[in-house]
């Protein structure tokens, strides 16, 4: 038996598996919240780690450890060994990624030092996103400013997106590179890719996990001169800007709470903040469907992964309903099912194929740990 423990240190948080490569199993799986939070046990991410690594103990058959990256730039494209000099290059890119690589190098210098006779493994965001064509990541701005600051679409969740698209073609029992998909990872972040035969070819996210979808605490697009118009009219900062599109917008911008549960709870009950919230989520995820629809040129199958959607049937079946005209369509009871497998929601001979896919980046990192070590 060989094991890889899996590291995804997050903003406020710090998700742990050890997978053992033989059965893709997980032998220990943790979570670590709220970390610096008031009232929190957990001051910082290094004695997060400290508490995670004593949980692990001494395991004989440690291949590895795998960290999740969010942000890897142009240079990553797979999984990669990390030095010294990688970890200077997660640092480097901080700046395009300030609530995730901070944290993720952290978890990496921690568990480096807990650990230092194991190689040490960074799977990245972006990585798998490298295969879209420059139309999807070029932004339309000066081409030398572009150059010089890597200025560029990346997109990000793609670890999720990839094991996802995969999984997608095993329930459908088709080859992978035969089919059309769109992933919509609604988690706290959220993202929508569409995926030609396996390939990401567009993505939501941007330079930044800030562009797309309408998340938890996060603007998702919005028109640049907002930030222009905020600076000169209201005086705020860029400082201050940054802040409110990263930490105060989103649902908890629109409803005073960016978890979407709080959100519809608040619409039931009669709240209109709350309402027109899930009606601005809903619109911009059907204007990224639309939008790869027509990239796509068709679609087979429409997944749905990650916290909303795997586990919120009615939020599915609004955010699809209307979209009979595209072949999109969903079967009520199969939807409803309480299940935590993946499984299909789309009637019998839709056209389009609707999923639900748990994702599990932990094990797409283990196996791509496994894939160089
Ligand atoms: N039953 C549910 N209905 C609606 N939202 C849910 C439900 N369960 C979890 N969530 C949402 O999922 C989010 C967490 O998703 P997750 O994929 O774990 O995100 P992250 O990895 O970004 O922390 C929470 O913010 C919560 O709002
Ligand atoms: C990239 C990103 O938004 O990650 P998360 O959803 O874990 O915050
Ligand atoms: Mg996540």
């Amino acid at each position: 038996m060989s094991t890889v423990f899996v590291v995804n240190s997050g903003s406020s948080s710090i998700k742990y598996q050890l997978i053992d490569l033989d059965t893709e199993k997980a032998l220990m799986t943790g979570l670590i919240e709220r970390i610096g939070e008031p009232g929190s046990f957990i001051a910082d991410h290094a004695e997060g780690m400290a508490v995670v690594l004593a949980k692990l103990g001494d395991i004989d058959d440690l291949l590895a450890v795998g960290h999740r990256v969010v942000h890897g730039g142009s240079d990553f494209d797979g999984p990669t060994l990390i030095t010294a000099e990688v970890e200077r290059e997660i640092d480097a890119l901080s700046r395009l990624a300030p609530l995730h690589n901070p944290a993720n190098l952290l978890g990496i210098r921690a568990a480096r030092a807990a650990l230092p006779n194991v190689p040490h493994v960074a799977v990245f965001d972006t990585a798998f996103h490298q295969t879209m064509p420059p139309e999807s990541y070029t932004y339309a701005i000066p081409k030398a400013i572009a150059h010089e600051y890597k200025v560029r679409r990346y997109g990000f969740h793609g670890t999720s997106h990839k094991y996802v698209s995969e999984q997608a073609a095993i329930v459908l029992g088709k080859p992978l590179t035969s089919l059309r998909t769109i992933v919509l990872h609604l988690g706290n972040g959220a993202s929508a890719t569409a995926v030609d035969g396996g390939k990401s070819i567009d993505t939501s996210m941007g330079m930044t996990p800030l562009q797309g979808l309408v998340m938890g605490t996060r603007s998702g697009d919005i028109d640049p001169a907002v930030l222009v118009h905020l600076n000169r009219a209201a005086g705020m900062s860029i400082t201050e800007l940054d802040v409110m599109l990263n930490r105060e917008s989103g649902l908890l911008g629109l409803t005073g709470s960016g978890d979407m549960r709080d959100v519809q709870t608040a619409a039931i009950a009669g709240d209109e903040d709350a309402e027109l919230a899930l009606q601005v989520w809903r619109h911009r995820i059907r204007h990224y469907i639309g939008a790869y629809y027509a990239q796509l040129g068709g679609l087979d199958a429409l997944v749905f992964t990650a916290g909303v959607g795997e586990n919120n049937g009615l939020l599915r079946r609004r955010a699809l309903a209307g979209l009979e005209h595209l072949g999109i369509m969903i079967d009520n009871d199969r939807n409803e099912l309480a299940s935590k497998a993946a499984r299909v929601i789309s009637p019998v001979g839709a056209p389009v194929t609707v999923m639900v896919i748990p994702t599990n980046e932990e094990l797409e990192i283990a196996r791509q740990v496994a894939s160089i070590v």
